[in-house]
């Protein structure tokens, strides 16, 4: 790899950089030895059934389908296991720029599958099984991807807080997003309380919770939840087409540029200023004198 100026000096002292980005997400990755996690993880392999199918293209596109048609793709407790190990992948998947999250079947998610949260419905459970699917969607927002809610159908309870954990949504005409917690007499414990105040402001993410209300397009436009509102059909294959076109207004160009822009937003989000500037310096050192760096300088790059 050809390198210029002080990229090579930064790059040949690895200690320095993501240091404090990756310090930070540790904390959300290395808890697999949790006997309290491992407990979940036997309980949710009693409730087998759908599947989280990955699909890494060649236009380093991910395509996650959440995969459970009979039950409006609601979790069974092996499909939580299941969205771990696909992380766990995307997060190894150095060569990646984008992700789409969709459901099968012309629908989102509908949250987590009643049936097994019946059985687990007491609080020590519950708090576990909370626990472990807000640890995965953290990691899953974190991932150095630009990622995207394709929803389609309905995003209930658990999907619409999966939808957050996402950089960005767009949905057909006549879906809709529901946080329907309240209902059901909870609060989203996916992250999805933490990330839709971030997103929306706190007034509305109180009118969505409190009121358990409907998001249609243009209400979801209007409060900034959504970002594109696609004009194919529901449930038709042109939807992931036009998903995947605005995507890669986002994702076009150099893969470990697109992942630093990335980790700078991610890190800029969620640490402290003085944190933030330090992975700033980090993160700019994996792409300066870099090879997508070295070639706009040699070709003289305008901007027109
Ligand atoms: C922190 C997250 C939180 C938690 O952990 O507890 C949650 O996510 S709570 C779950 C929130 N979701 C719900 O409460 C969804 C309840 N279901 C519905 O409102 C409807 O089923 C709906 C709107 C998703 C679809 O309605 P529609 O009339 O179009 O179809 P059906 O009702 O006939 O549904 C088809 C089939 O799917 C089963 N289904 C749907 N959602 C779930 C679910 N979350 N868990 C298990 N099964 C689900 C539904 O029972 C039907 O099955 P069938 O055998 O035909 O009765």
């Amino acid at each position: 790899m050809a390198l210029c100026g002080a990229g090579r000096l930064l790059l040949q002292h690895p200690r320095n950089a993501l240091r404090t980005f990756f310090k930070h997400n540790r904390t959300f990755c290395c808890s697999n030895n949790d006997p309290q996690e491992e407990q979940i993880r036997e309980k949710f392999k009693l409730f087998p059934g759908g599947c989280i199918d990955l699909h890494k293209q060649e236009s380093k596109i991910a395509l996650m389908t959440i995969n459970n048609p009979t039950r409006m793709n609601a979790f069974s407790g092996s499909m939580m296991l299941e969205l771990e190990e696909r992380v766990r992948e995307l997060e190894t998947w150095t060569e990646g720029r984008g992700l789409i999250v969709k459901g099968a079947a012309g629908t989102f998610c509908s949250g987590s599958d009643l049936n097994a949260v019946r059985a687990i419905s007491n609080p020590q459970d519950g708090m576990k099984m909370c626990m472990f699917m807000q640890r995965i969607q953290t990691r899953m927002l974190r991932l150095p991807l630009i990622s995207v809610a394709l929803i389609e159908g309905k995003a209930l309870g658990g999907g619409a807080e999966l939808t957050t954990a996402c950089d960005f949504r767009v949905m057909t005409a006549d879906a809709v997003i529901q946080f329907v917690h309240k209902n059901m007499g909870l609060v989203p414990g996916w992250g999805g309380s933490a990330r839709l105040v971030r997103i929306v402001g706190r007034q509305h993410a109180l009118k969505l919770l409190a009121g358990a209300k409907k998001v249609d397009p243009d209400f979801g436009r209007q409060i900034g939840l959504i970002d594109e509102v696609l004009s194919s059909p529901q449930g038709g294959g042109n939807v992931l087409v036009e998903a995947e076109q605005w995507l890669s207004q986002l994702t076009k160009g150099s893969a470990p540029v697109i992942r630093a822009i990335k980790n700078v937003v991610i890190s800029g989000s969620e640490l402290s200023l003085e944190q933030a500037l330090r992975t700033e310096i980090d993160i700019f050192g994996t792409v300066w004198g870099g090879p997508a760096h070295c070639e706009a300088l040699a070709q003289r790059t305008k901007h027109k």
